[in-house]
C-alpha cells in the first residue's frame, strides 16, 4: 500500500501577483478522513485544483499515490464532487442511471453503450448511497439532497480510493446534510475510502473527520481533530462550537 494518498511539500501558488498558497505541506494518509477548513478566499479550492492537476504550481510538489501529479495517469483512483455540482432542473432529459454512468466514460468511451459489468458498477454505486430504487427516475425530479447522493454515486462508480468533496452540502437542508455526512462516515469506515472534505461547517465536520487541516494562505494547523479541539486559538478562528461538539461526543478526554 502507498505510504500516502496525497503528499504536498512546500507548495506555493499565485494568481498573477497575489500569493494564495504559501509553503503548504500536507499529507493525507490512506484510510483517513480529512476535513479542510478555512475562511472565504483562503485558498481551499485552489489547493484542491493543485491536487487534481488542474493548476500547475511553480513552487513545491504534489504527489498522488507516490507519483508526481505531472506523471499521474490513474485518475480513476480519485473521485471528485465539486461545489458547483449543479442541480439538474425538473426537465433534464437523463435518468439517474445515465447520470451515474457518466462516471464511467473513461472506461466505456463516449457514445458507447455500457456493458453488463458497467451496469453492475452503476447499481453497486447506487446501492452504496441508498438510491438503487431510483435508477430509472429522471434526475431532475429528485430533491437536492437526493441529487447530491447521485453525484457521490457518479464519483464512486469508477471505484476510486480517494474521494474529494468541495462544499458538498451547500444548498442542502440540515436533515439531508446530516444523512450525507453519515454516508461519508460509512464510506470511510466500512469501505476504507480515503476522504478529503472541504467545508465551512466546522462544527458538523469535526464530528465525522479523523483529521483537520486549517488553511488561510498558510496551513495553520494539520493534525487530529482532538488536537484541533484542544487548540483554543484555532477553535475560535474556525468555529466556536468545535470544542463543545467534540466533547459532547466523548471523543476527547476532559
Ligand atoms: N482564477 C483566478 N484568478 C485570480 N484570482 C483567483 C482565481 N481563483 C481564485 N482567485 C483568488 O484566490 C483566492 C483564493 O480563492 P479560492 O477559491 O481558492 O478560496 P476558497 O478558500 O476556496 O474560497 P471559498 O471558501 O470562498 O470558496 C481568492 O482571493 C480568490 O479571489
Amino acid at each position: 500500500m502507498e505510504s500516502s494518498v496525497v503528499d504536498i511539500q512546500q507548495l506555493s501558488y499565485r494568481y498573477e501577483r497575489s500569493l494564495v498558497l504559501d509553503d503548504v505541506n500536507l499529507t493525507i494518509r490512506p484510510g483517513s478522513f480529512l476535513g479542510l477548513v478555512g475562511p472565504n478566499g483562503s485558498g481551499k479550492s485552489t489547493l484542491i485544483k493543485c491536487i487534481l492537476g488542474l493548476l500547475k504550481p511553480k513552487d513545491g510538489s504534489v504527489r498522488l499515490f507516490d507519483t508526481d501529479v505531472g506523471d499521474f495517469t490513474n485518475w480513476e483512483k480519485i473521485g471528485y464532487v465539486s461545489q458547483k455540482a449543479n442541480r439538474f432542473n425538473a426537465g433534464f432529459p437523463a435518468t439517474v442511471f445515465e447520470v451515474v454512468s457518466m462516471g464511467l466514460f473513461g472506461q466505456i468511451g463516449l457514445f458507447r453503450f455500457p456493458k453488463k459489468k458497467h451496469r453492475t458498477y452503476v447499481y453497486e454505486a447506487l446501492d452504496i448511497v441508498g438510491m438503487k430504487d431510483f435508477a430509472r427516475q429522471p434526475i431532475g425530479r429528485l430533491s437536492g439532497g437526493q441529487q447530491q447522493r447521485i453525484f457521490i454515486a457518479r464519483a464512486l462508480v469508477s471505484q476510486p480510493q480517494l474521494l474529494i468533496l468541495d462544499e458538498p452540502t451547500v444548498g442542502v437542508d440540515a436533515n439531508a446534510a446530516q444523512h450525507f455526512y453519515d454516508l461519508l462516515a460509512r464510506l470511510n469506515n466500512e469501505h476504507g475510502l480515503t476522504l478529503l472534505l472541504v467545508s465551512h461547517d466546522v462544527g458538523t465536520l469535526t464530528r465525522y473527520v479523523s483529521d483537520v487541516a486549517c488553511l488561510n494562505q498558510h496551513l495553520h494547523f494539520h493534525g487530529s481533530k482532538e488536537a484541533f479541539a484542544k487548540n483554543p486559538d484555532l477553535s475560535a478562528l474556525y468555529g466556536h462550537d468545535v470544542q463543545h461538539i467534540v466533547h459532547e461526543h466523548g471523543e476527547v478526554a476532559p
